[in-house]
């Protein structure tokens, strides 16, 4: 191997020739992705094209049927569900559309969920940190609120500050701003894309919005096909 190859580090998610169906329907079908550390990326794609499907096998949510998924350098597609699930715990942050909240929990409580999840139990450190994500989405003073006093930029916002909370490698976002209006929609990605950048981590955005494009380092099409790397003119 050159000096070249050696100094190149490995993505942080590599897809390769990713397949799924749900019984006899085909969804998609020779899918390569690559995503780096620190990398903003945009998936974008025709509804029912298999965006949210892409995303949750990456998370080892579902199956698919054939390719290989290799994040921090594991097959995902190969680990039982208790190693898949401990990937998930330790290197995933998942924001969805429908914020996925806790609805008797606190704000503070809601955000400390994945931490308590990885055996974190040093209420000081915990109660840190949370104030610390919570003051980088902007809503500090917010802690002892309930999700049901939040208007939906705000619990988009929470929903961010507990994926980014146990500083996961990689950020899968489905959608994150389909619920919210235009103005919010756009404090949201942009605090999306910065919070993950300024943590280093990956993030894939499954979105329609063109001004999720102009955030992004790169944008991808998906179809049912292949991905497509031109910059969609939406
Ligand atoms: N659990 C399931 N069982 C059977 N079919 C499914 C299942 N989940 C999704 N599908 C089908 O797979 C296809 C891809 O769905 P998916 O939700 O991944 O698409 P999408 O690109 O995210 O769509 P949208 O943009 O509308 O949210 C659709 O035809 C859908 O009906």
């Amino acid at each position: 191997m050159n000096d070249d190859l050696r100094r190149t580090p490995p993505p942080l998610l590599a897809v390769r020739g990713l397949a799924k169906h749900y019984g006899a329907t085909p969804v998609f079908r020779h899918i390569d992705l690559d995503l780096a550390a620190g990398e903003v990326v945009a998936l974008l794609g025709a509804s029912g094209v298999g965006k949210s499907s892409l995303l949750n096998c990456i998370a080892g949510l579902d199956a698919a049927d054939a390719g290989e998924i290799v994040l921090l350098g594991q097959r995902v597609d190969r680990l039982s569900e208790p190693d898949a699930a401990a990937l998930r715990r330790r290197s995933l942050g998942f924001v969805f559309q429908a914020f996925h909240l806790l609805p008797h929990l606190s704000v503070a409580d809601n955000v400390a969920l994945p931490l308590l999840l990885l055996g974190q139990r040093e209420a000081t450190a915990v109660d840190a940190r949370v104030a610390e994500v919570l003051d980088g989405v902007g809503l500090t003073g917010y802690q002892r609120r309930h999700p049901r006093e939040l208007s939906g930029g705000q619990l988009q916002r929470v929903a961010i500050a507990r994926a980014l909370v146990h500083k996961p490698a990689l950020i899968l976002a489905d959608e994150p701003t389909g619920n919210l209006d235009p103005v919010s929609a756009a404090q949201v990605l942009d605090l999306l894309c910065r919070q993950a950048r300024e943590q280093g981590a990956g993030c894939l955005i499954v979105t329609h919005a063109s001004d999720a494009a102009q955030r992004a380092d790169r944008v991808l099409r998906l179809r049912s096909d292949g991905v497509d790397a031109r910059i969609p003119i939406d």
